[in-house]
């Protein structure tokens, strides 16, 4: 039998960094469509700030074995919509997932494939269970980067193309001052 090494890093609480992860960039020219207002979305794209970036620490892809990420998700609004991490399935649709809140405000939006949707507030020290068959994304409705860790299993894999498509059945807004969770009007089943 051959044992893989077990495995201890330090996140840094302030950045979210995890020394020695593979770091990925998505900027907001890589969520082309997602937002609902294209306007806004073109206008800020002239800037093209990063939305989020994420640290992780991937194992191959085989059943019982585990991956670990943070996200650092950057503060800011296109129109209304607060910054939001793209949103996935899992491939292996029945694979569940943790995450936990380590700095700044926001939430996790939660949609069965039926278009089922619950919000959850996150603040630092928050866990969300994600159940099997959730799609999920993560907001960030503060005015600093909303960090958090993600523990998921490594052969669950990323189902982006139904949320790429039809987004989620809820939108996170600000209006009038407060984060509003209000039905998307693009929504489709
Ligand atoms: O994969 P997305 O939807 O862009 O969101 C990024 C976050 O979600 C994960 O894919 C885990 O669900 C992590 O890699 C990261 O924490
Ligand atoms: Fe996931």
């Amino acid at each position: 039998m051959e044992y893989k090494n077990p495995l201890g890093v330090d996140i840094n609480l302030e950045t979210g960094v995890i020394p020695g992860a593979k770091k990925l960039v998505r900027r907001l020219s890589d969520l082309k469509g997602y937002f609902v207002d294209e306007d806004a979305y073109s206008e800020l794209l002239k800037e093209n700030p990063v939305v989020y970036e994420v640290y992780a620490v991937e194992q191959e892809e085989k059943d019982g074995d585990l991956n670990f990420a943070t996200t650092v998700l950057y503060p800011g609004k296109v129109g209304k919509e607060f910054f939001f991490t793209k949103g996935h399935y899992h491939s292996k649709a029945d694979r569940a997932e943790i995450y936990y809140g380590i700095k700044g405000k926001g939430g996790m939006l939660l949609q069965t494939p039926e278009g089922k949707a619950e919000w959850i507030e996150m603040r630092p020290g928050t866990v969300v269970y994600v159940p099997p068959y959730w799609a999920h994304r993560t907001v960030n409705t503060g005015d600093e980067p909303f960090i958090f860790l993600a523990i998921y299993p490594a052969d669950a894999g990323h189902d982006y193309g139904s949320i790429a498509e039809k987004g989620f059945s809820k939108l996170v807004i600000e209006e009038n001052g407060e984060v509003k969770v209000v039905d998307n009007p693009r929504w489709k089943e």
